[in-house]
């Protein structure tokens, strides 16, 4: 077992630079938060400033039958209002949601000189990327997560760069939530009232990525966050939340599900939660809301989520379909080279919702 002085510097090392991750920190037998992952108070989360968010999941067979029309109505409302939904029914099999959990915390368990190798630094492709936190050079404080990130390409990167403990599962769990993002994009596309030809829809949620997010329990859950404040920034997520629960999202003021309050996202066995992410938001003119949304640290248990992240190609240009534009007289966002877009993302750390700013229209 490494040593780790108080330091913040050695500590940051051993943590980032050398790859233990924030599992390999618990490992070490820690009984407190070090310093670098205390939060500021405002950016705490406090259980009891929140409450359940009570919207029944959306049974997606039932869009194959005579309450088609009621259930689209679902899938739109929810992307107006809290930018988040929970959906059963769907066509992941549970077996395969089981194994995806397993083999996260298969992956995870792994002695860090396993893990090491898929660093940004070291890793044969930039396909598979083992990270902590969410941009640890830029972060006064870390946030409680370390992650695997597989970036889908072809099946036959994928098999060769992805890691043997969870490819083949990822893989098949990225073909199947991608049929669900299409199919919810057809709905709240057509919704919007715009014609978007086959090959423009293929490249709004053409680059596709895994990611396995692990969160082991803490000392002081309460002086740290899982995940920081933030908006996803692509079309639509698909996410594997295991049982523990702490994904909370913020409701918007004067939002039907609340006035800016954080409601929790709680698990249900079985279910796959949706959420409309920055590019959809800026393509429907602000209609769909990209919400924003954090983790709690977990106390007892570590903690896995399985997000299926699906963006826009990164040369594709984005902004509001012009139909839209010209029906709501006026452009909330600019049109932007979505590569530029995922730069600005990347180089921050977590804010909130601050990077849509990006692409906004300022109307003072
Ligand atoms: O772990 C979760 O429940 C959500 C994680 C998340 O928001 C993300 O990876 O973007
Ligand atoms: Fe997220």
């Amino acid at each position: 077992m490494a040593l780790i002085s108080n330091s913040s510097n050695s500590l940051y090392n051993f943590v980032v630079k050398d790859g233990n991750g924030v599992k390999g920190l618990v490992d070490s037998g820690l009984s407190q938060v070090p310093k670098l992952y205390i939060q500021p108070l405002n950016e705490r989360i406090n259980k009891v400033d929140s409450k359940p968010c009570d919207m029944p999941p959306i049974d997606l067979s039932k869009l194959n039958g005579p309450e088609h029309e009621k259930v689209v109505d679902e899938i739109v409302r929810a992307a107006e209002t809290l930018g988040f939904f929970q959906v059963v029914n769907h066509c992941v099999p549970l077996e395969l949601l089981e194994s995806l959990k397993d083999s996260a915390h298969t992956f995870f368990n792994l002695p860090p000189k396993e893990k090491v190798v898929y660093r940004k630094s070291v890793s044969p492709s930039l396909k598979m990327r083992y990270e902590t936190s969410f941009a640890p050079e830029t972060e006064n404080v870390l946030e409680w997560k370390d992650y695997i990130n597989m970036v889908y390409s072809n099946d036959d990167d994928a098999l060769q760069y992805w890691p043997s403990q969870c490819k083949e599962v990822a893989l098949e769990y990225l073909k199947l939530s991608s049929k669900i993002v299409r199919e919810m994009l057809e709905i709240l596309i057509g919704k919007l009232g715009v014609e978007v030809d086959e090959s423009k829809i293929e490249d709004i949620f053409g680059l596709k990525m895994v990611n396995m997010n692990y969160y082991p329990a803490c000392p002081n859950p309460e002086l740290t966050v899982g995940v920081g404040r933030h908006s996803d920034m692509g079309t639509l997520t698909v996410l594997l939340q295991d049982g523990i629960g702490g994904l909370y999202v913020k409701t918007e003021e004067d939002n039907a599900h609340g006035n800016g309050e954080w409601l929790q996202i709680l698990p249900i066995h079985g279910a796959l939660v949706i959420n409309v992410g920055d590019a959809l938001q800026i393509l429907s003119n602000g209609k769909y809301k990209s919400s924003e949304h954090r983790v709690m640290t977990p106390s007892t248990q570590s903690r896995v989520s399985v997000p299926l992240f699906t963006l826009p190609i990164p040369t594709l240009r984005i902004g509001p379909f012009p139909e839209l534009v010209k029906k709501d007289g006026f452009a909330f966002y600019r049109e932007l080279l979505w590569q530029d877009y995922m730069d600005h993302f990347f180089g921050n750390p977590h804010e909130g919702k601050k990077n849509l700013d990006f692409a906004k229209i300022s109307f003072s």
